[in-house]
């Protein structure tokens, strides 16, 4: 294998320099209202697809957001993992614009316009090949600044097949025992883009920039939920720093056996035209399901803007169980507060219940 690479390699040049680390501009999600009652008020119906991971509204046209409603969507994607819309009426451009809102966006070396990506169908064996869009991954996790906010906009899709699925790491840190957890929060892993850019030469492609490794913390910190999340990924996780080979071997084939077994933390989507996952990428992995249908009939258009880069702060991070725990323990002794009751036992005026303790982070929020 590589031996078949290698030449295409070497007589190719990259134009570009690795990108720096910066300081993104604060996240939209802290200037959210912790209700989100301007977004959540305007939806028809806001349905938790699962417990952990997944939301839809209905009755919303992103293209219409204020930028209040833009930043309540923000907190919700960073809270839920992923929000789902369908039947949107929305340009490329105006999809350029929603995410300008919230940063600076990510530039996907290998594409034409490298303010988006071209999603197309899938056609190859799940069990045979593990090194594309079909394994788990989060998006340019090899980045030093790897996207936070990422929306991908599905224009046409086929009748059936193409679905693609979303796992919350913020859950899978949760379920690991405590002993594990400890152990965790201590790794870093070594995120390469070689395997995607030798993939993107060999299909004759002429990416900008050379491959890059990075090392991130495996247990990072959500920086405005405060949420502990694992941050691993099969496709550009390829060791564990300060491991040697065998110790890696063994942790990274458990990581992946935690995350592929993971069918409780996970939200499936099916895809159709005009629809829309908007997911927050630092505290998501996801993988499209390839296979039996025309690739043909599936396109989408992805965007997405340059996050924080990724940090482990213990002293202002709690697990999903610690923070449920405190939220349950912290209403008993503050029922009279009336602020703190409206924060976390909001009802909207249809009568749609969006409390869900566990989901609603709104004391860390304002930090
Ligand atoms: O094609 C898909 O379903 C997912 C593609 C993907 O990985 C992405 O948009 O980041
Ligand atoms: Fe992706």
């Amino acid at each position: 294998m590589a031996l078949d690479i290698t030449p295409a390699v070497l007589a190719y040049v990259p134009p570009d320099p690795p990108l720096e680390q910066f300081e993104p501009a604060r996240d939209r999600a802290f200037f959210a209202d912790p209700t989100k009652a301007s977004l959540l008020s305007q939806a028809s119906s806001i349905e938790a697809l699962t417990p952990y991971i997944g939301t839809e509204l209905k009755g919303v046209q992103v293209s219409q957001l204020t930028d209040a409603q833009k930043d309540e969507l923000a907190l919700l994607v960073a809270e839920r993992g992923v929000v789902f819309f369908r039947d949107q009426d929305i340009t490329l451009e105006q999809q350029h614009a929603l995410a300008a809102h919230y940063g600076k966006q990510d530039r996907d070396p290998s594409q034409q316009d490298p303010r988006h990506v071209t999603i197309l169908g899938h056609d190859f064996n799940i069990r045979a090949k593990d090194r594309n869009v079909a394994a788990y991954h989060g998006d340019h996790s090899f980045e030093v600044n790897p996207p936070s906010y990422t929306l991908l906009r599905m224009l046409r899709t086929p009748e059936t097949g193409g679905d693609t699925i979303f796992t919350s790491q913020v859950a899978l840190f949760d379920k690991l025992s405590p002993t594990f957890q400890k152990a965790f929060e201590g790794f870093f892993g070594i995120h390469s883009s070689e395997k995607y850019y030798l993939n993107s030469i060999n299909g004759g492609g002429k990416p900008r920039r050379a491959p890059i490794i990075t090392e991130h913390p495996l247990v990072r910190t959500h920086p405005v939920t405060h949420l502990k999340s694992l941050n691993y990924n099969p496709l550009f996780v390829t060791g564990v720093k300060g491991l040697n080979d065998r110790e890696s071997f063994h942790t990274l084939n458990f990581l992946y056996d935690h995350l592929h077994s993971a069918d409780d933390l996970t939200v499936r989507w099916k895809w159709t035209p005009d629809s829309i996952a908007f997911w927050d990428n630092r505290v998501v992995v996801h993988r499209a399901v390839p296979g039996g249908y025309e690739p043909s009939s599936r396109e989408g258009k992805r965007t997405a803007i340059f996050g924080e880069r990724p940090f482990f702060d213990p002293s202002i991070s709690e697990s999903w169980s610690e923070r449920k725990e405190r939220l349950k323990k912290e209403k008993l002794s503050i029922e009279s507060n009336s602020e703190y009751a409206v924060k976390t036992n909001g009802h909207l005026e249809n009568g749609t219940r969006l409390d869900e303790p566990e989901l609603n982070f709104s004391k860390l929020n304002v930090v």
